[in-house]
């Protein structure tokens, strides 16, 4: 198990391109099992979980040039489909969230699918309940062996009218892809449309798909034969925009995010400044400027501000760990809500550890004092608990008095490229251990 040891308190500086999105990149990729014609996509980050899926892709039999780290051209005309019954498959598929959305193009192109219990972070219930109905509801049948493991069949798939219990990401990612070649018209309500389903939906469209509605709740799928190959780039990583706009205000640096892609991030760029963070937009980059001081905004009423999860176009539940860390050191209190996730907010114990002001009222709320930089957070080892809280420490390591040391650090390697090395471009003292 590898750590990085950080030395805080050095104020950084520079220029960072954010990597391809990493939730984007995992439906992409499952999308290339829909024809058996070439499919290359850049912009691909080089991630644990996004590398695994290519693995989970290669092991499926697909075949798989790399002409460069970023890029890959994809051609899935010869699928081992018993693979995915495999103990192997289980084991690795376990490894990462997004291998479940390998599930809705199987059946969609092979009528058959397998799902073990998908990993990813370990951050409270993440029930399959609306990609399993909705498969349901397309005409699938399915067994559940009870270990986890769902096993699937489709022998005609038809479109069909579908009211999400939840408007779930990946749920409807999976559901999208096993409708696009379903018999008749598909019509999901309640569907979820950030930014990467929206991508999603593009590419299909660009493959032969008949999708409309795209970026809103309501997507009509009209069924085809058959997908044919593409292009595709992925978006800059918003979770990364964000967890870079943490790290510049919480260290009092003057950072510069190229290339950031201002137009697809939603309302995140507007909770940053709702905690008193200066944001300047130049053409694509945003730049944050340090600040001695950033002072957490009230209600227009005078209350004390609150800031939630909520599905898009609403405050994305990844960067709340981010939001908290950064409120430590502001002026002001904010009370941070994590309605979506019940096991995403104890590792506030250690920024408590570390000196910060938080009262962590019950799994899904915690009120952060912010300390002003009247007093700094102090260095401490601790462990990286899931992916976001694992940057948010890093963070708070970064800006602490003293050496910190932060453990399991696989948990941020699976959603940070070379974040280690990239810092240090920045100018921090960080190093794997
Ligand atoms: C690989 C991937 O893309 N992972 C993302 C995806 O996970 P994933 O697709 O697994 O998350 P879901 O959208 O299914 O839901 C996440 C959790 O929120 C709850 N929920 C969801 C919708 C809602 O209106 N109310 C509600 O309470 C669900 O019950 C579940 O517990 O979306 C999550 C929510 O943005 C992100 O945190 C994950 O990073
Ligand atoms: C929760 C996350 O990832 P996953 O769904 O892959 O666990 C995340 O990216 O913050």
């Amino acid at each position: 198990m590898n750590s990085f040891e950080v030395i805080g308190g050095k104020k950084l500086k520079g220029e960072i391109v954010p990597q391809g999105a990493k939730n984007e990149a995992l439906q992409i990729i499952s999308a290339v099992l829909l024809t058996s014609q070439k499919v290359t996509i850049t912009n691909i980050p080089d991630i644990l979980d996004v590398n695994l899926l290519i693995e989970l892709l290669g092991e499926l039999n697909v075949k798989i040039e790399r002409p460069q780290r970023d890029t890959c051209i994809f051609q899935a005309d010869d699928v081992n489909v018993d693979y995915l019954r495999s103990d192997a498959y289980k084991q690795k598929s376990g490894r990462l969230r997004g291998s479940v959305m390998l599930a809705g193009p199987m059946l969609a192109r092979f009528r058959k699918a397998y799902i073990p219990k998908p990993g990813g972070d370990k951050i409270g219930r993440r029930r399959l309940d609306t990609h399993i109905i909705g498969f349901e509801k397309l005409g699938a049948s399915f067994n559940y062996s009870g270990d986890g493991f769902f096993e699937l069949q489709a022998p005609n798939l038809k479109g069909t009218y579908l009211m999400l219990d939840e408007p779930s990401v990946t749920g409807t990612a999976n559901i999208i892809m096993a409708a696009v070649m379903a018999e008749g018209t598909t019509t999901i309500y309640n569907a979820a449309c950030e930014p990467y389903i929206q991508q999603l939906c593009k590419m299909l469209n660009r493959m032969g798909a008949k999708i409309t509605g795209i970026g809103s709740n309501l997507l009509n799928i009209e069924g085809v034969q058959s997908l044919g190959g593409t292009e595709h780039r992925m978006l800059p990583d918003m979770i990364e925009i964000g967890s870079f706009i943490g790290l510049a205000a919480m260290t009092q640096s003057d950072i510069t995010i190229k290339n950031a892609g201002i137009e697809h991030l939603g309302i995140i760029p507007e909770k940053f400044k709702q905690l008193g963070i200066q944001l300047n937009f130049k053409g694509d980059d945003i730049h944050v400027p340090a600040q001695e001081v950033y002072e957490i905004q009230t209600f227009l009423d005078g209350g004390v501000l609150t800031i939630y999860d909520h599905p898009w176009p609403g405050f994305t539940p990844d960067l709340l760990s981010i939001v908290l860390v950064v409120a430590t050191q502001a002026r002001g209190s904010v009370l941070i809500h994590q309605k979506m996730f019940e096991s995403r907010l104890f590792f506030v114990d250690k920024l408590i550890d570390m000196g910060a002001q938080i009262i962590l009222c019950d799994p899904h709320r915690a009120a952060v004092v912010g300390l002003g930089r009247e007093q700094k957070l102090r260095g401490i080892q601790m462990s990286s608990p899931d992916i976001r809280a694992g940057v948010s420490l890093l963070i708070a390591a970064l800006s602490a008095d003293g050496k910190s040391v932060i453990q399991n650090i696989e948990q941020i390697d699976r959603g940070y490229q070379y974040i280690d090395k990239r810092l240090q471009a920045l100018g921090a003292d960080i190093k794997r251990i």
